[in-house]
C-alpha cells in the first residue's frame, strides 16, 4: 500500500472501509480534471466548523480561514451548486459567509435550508421540537457542572465541553440519557454531543437528494457526522459510474483516522483548503 505526499495533500489507498463502496483511487490533480469535465452538473458541498473554519474554544467566535470564501465566491458560477451543509442554524451560516451570492445552505443537519440568498425553510415535522429543546437548554445549564457550554440551536443543543475536557464523560452521560428520555437523536462530535428532534434528516440524506440529479459532487468534512455525506456519494457512484464522487476529509486529532480513512483525499486544515480550492480554480475556469 503506497502513499504518496504532496505539499498538504495526502492521497488515500483505495480502501473499501465503512459503507463497503470503492474509493476513487485519483489525486487531486486527476479529480479536478475529471471535474472540469461536469463542472457545470457538479455540486461542491462544505461542512462548516472544523472544515471551512479552524476550531475556537468559543462556537460564536469562529471565521472562515483566509481565502475560503473568495474561492467559494469564485467556484460558485463553475458548478452546478456550492452548498454548506451543517450542524449549525442557516441564519448563523449566512452571517459568517459575508452574504456569499448563489450558495445554499442546509442547517441543523438539514433541518433548515436556504437557496441562493432566499427565505430559511423549515422542515415541518421538527417545528413541534422547539419548546422540547429550549426546556433541554434551560435544563441542560441548570443541571450540567460549570464549564459546559450549552449551546441552544432552536432546533438542537449541543453540549460542548472543549474548555473543560475531563468533564467530558459526564455530560456525555447526561446528554444520552436526556435524548433517552425524551425520545431525542443523538450526534457525537468534537468535544460536543449534539441532541437533536427524532426527525428524519442527516448530512447523508440531504446529500443523496441533491445528487440525484447531479454528474458528480465533491463532500468537504472533517468530523463523523460528515462519514454520512461520504456514503452517500459512494452509493450515488455505486448506481451510475459515470458519476464522479470525491469524498475530502479536513484531518484533525480530535476526530481521529475515523473521516480520513473513509475518504479519498485529505487536507490538514482549513487553511489548507483554502489554498487547495484557490489552487483548483484554475482547472475548472
Ligand atoms: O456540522 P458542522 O458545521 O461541522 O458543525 C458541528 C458543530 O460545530 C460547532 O462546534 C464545533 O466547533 C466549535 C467552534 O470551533 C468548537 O468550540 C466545538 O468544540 C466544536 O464541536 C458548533 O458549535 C456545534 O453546534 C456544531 O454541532
Amino acid at each position: 500500500m503506497s502513499r504518496c505526499r504532496r505539499g498538504t495533500l495526502t492521497r488515500v489507498p483505495p480502501l473499501n472501509l465503512g459503507n463497503q463502496q470503492p474509493k476513487t483511487p485519483l489525486d487531486a490533480e486527476h479529480a479536478w480534471r475529471a471535474t472540469a469535465a461536469r463542472a457545470a452538473h457538479t455540486v461542491l458541498f462544505f461542512d462548516f466548523d472544523g472544515t471551512l473554519a479552524p476550531v475556537d474554544d468559543d462556537p460564536t467566535a469562529v471565521q472562515p480561514a483566509p481565502k475560503v470564501l473568495a474561492a467559494l465566491e469564485a467556484l460558485a458560477p463553475v458548478v452546478q451548486r456550492v452548498a454548506i451543509v451543517s450542524a449549525r442554524p442557516v441564519d448563523f451560516l449566512r452571517d459568517h459567509l459575508g452574504g456569499l451570492a448563489g450558495v445554499d445552505l442546509y442547517g441543523l443537519y438539514g433541518l433548515e435550508h436556504s437557496h441562493s440568498g432566499g427565505e430559511t425553510v423549515t422542515e415541518p415535522a421538527a417545528l413541534p421540537w422547539v419548546p422540547t429543546m429550549a426546556e433541554l437548554a434551560d435544563l441542560a445549564r441548570a443541571e450540567l457542572p460549570a464549564g459546559t457550554l450549552v449551546e441552544f440551536k432552536r432546533l438542537s443543543v449541543a453540549l460542548h465541553w472543549r474548555t473543560a475536557p475531563g468533564l467530558g464523560p459526564q455530560v456525555e452521560q447526561w446528554g444520552r440519557a436526556q435524548a433517552e428520555r425524551l425520545g431525542l437523536k443523538v450526534q457525537a462530535g468534537r468535544m460536543v454531543l449534539e441532541l437533536k428532534p427524532p426527525v428524519d434528516r442527516d448530512k447523508g440524506l440531504v446529500i443523496g437528494e441533491i445528487v440525484r440529479d447531479a454528474g458528480g459532487a465533491w463532500y468537504f468534512g472533517d468530523d463523523v457526522s460528515d462519514i454520512k455525506a461520504f456514503a452517500a456519494l459512494r452509493a450515488r457512484a455505486a448506481a451510475d459510474p459515470d458519476f464522479f464522487g470525491i469524498c475530502v476529509a479536513v484531518a484533525n486529532p480530535e476526530t481521529g483516522h475515523e473521516v480520513a480513512d473513509a475518504a479519498d483525499l485529505t487536507l490538514d486544515s482549513p487553511a489548507a483548503l483554502g489554498d487547495f480550492l484557490t489552487r483548483a480554480l484554475p482547472h475548472l475556469t
